[in-house]
């Protein structure tokens, strides 16, 4: 396995405040596997990403990468969030960098490293911008080349697309599974679009403060939203939505 999450329980505050918002996860994502979280809001997606980041270490149960704890970050775990959290002082090239600094490799190899990322990724003419020059989109394209510079063998992903338009957001998921697909990935991606879910995914995870459905998604790719069996699947994970809006006991 690639990541395991076992007996998960995460609570915030303490005393009154005290509030549990994971419980009693398991999961096991495989290598390679390609993984969406999806839930309403508040029902914890971004603390189990945060959790499996290594960002938040405060939690009951265990959580292994390679049969390892997590205890921290780690550059075996790219990390991209919805803003894409680039230093404007840095240009694109200087950003993706900033992952390699500490490791012992010749600049000339990490320099060819950064360009490689970035030309996968479509940006081997904005080397030099700054990122205010660029678009949103870019600047997204330009996070994940970051969170891959390393070639972590594992992607996660926090509702990395929900501020792009929807063209913008078309291109970057098919490139994503095109990364997965040539890379060989493990990517866990958490959205509150079940479409998104549906076309990307090989498994859905619904979350409600703990597992709640998880649903295999048994589609060849290219997906096409308008595939009978797309609409199907689609609709019986949006149904545990709806059932979320019900009072819970
Ligand atoms: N640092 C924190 N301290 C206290 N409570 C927190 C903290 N971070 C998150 N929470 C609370 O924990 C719950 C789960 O938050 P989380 O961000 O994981 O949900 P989410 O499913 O990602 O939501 P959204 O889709 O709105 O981003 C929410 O009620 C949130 O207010």
């Amino acid at each position: 396995m690639s990541l395991s999450i076992q007996h998960l329980n995460k609570t915030y505050g303490s005393g009154a405040q005290r509030r549990q918002v994971l419980k009693d996860i398991d999961l096991e994502i495989g290598d390679g596997e390609f993984v969406a979280i999806v839930g309403r809001s508040g029902c914890g997606k971004s603390t189990l990403l945060r959790l499996l980041a290594g960002l938040d270490r405060e939690h009951e149960g265990r959580l292994l990468h390679d049969g390892v704890p997590i205890t921290g970050t780690d550059l075996r775990r790219g990390v991209v969030f919805q803003d894409h959290r680039l230093f404007p002082w840095l240009t694109v090239a200087g950003n993706v960098m900033l992952p390699l600094a500490e490791l012992p490799l010749p600049a000339a190899e990490k320099h060819a490293r950064v360009l490689e990322r970035l030309a996968r990724l479509g940006l081997a003419d904005h080397v030099d911008a700054y990122p205010k020059a660029i678009s949103g989109g870019m600047a997204q394209r330009v996070a994940i080349a970051r969170a891959l510079v390393n070639r972590p063998p594992v992607l996660l992903l926090d509702e990395p697309f929900s501020a792009l338009d929807a063209i913008t957001r078309g291109r970057l998921q098919q490139e994503l599974l095109g990364l997965w697909r040539d890379e060989g990935l493990t990517v866990v991606i958490v959205t509150h679009d079940i479409e998104e879910a549906v076309l990307l995914a090989q498994r859905v995870v619904v979350l409600d403060r703990s597992v709640r459905r998880i649903q295999s998604v048994d589609l060849a790719h290219p997906r096409r939203r308008g595939d009978p069996a797309f609409g199907a699947l689609h609709d019986r994970l949006l149904a545990e939505f709806h059932d979320d809006l019900a009072p819970t006991a």
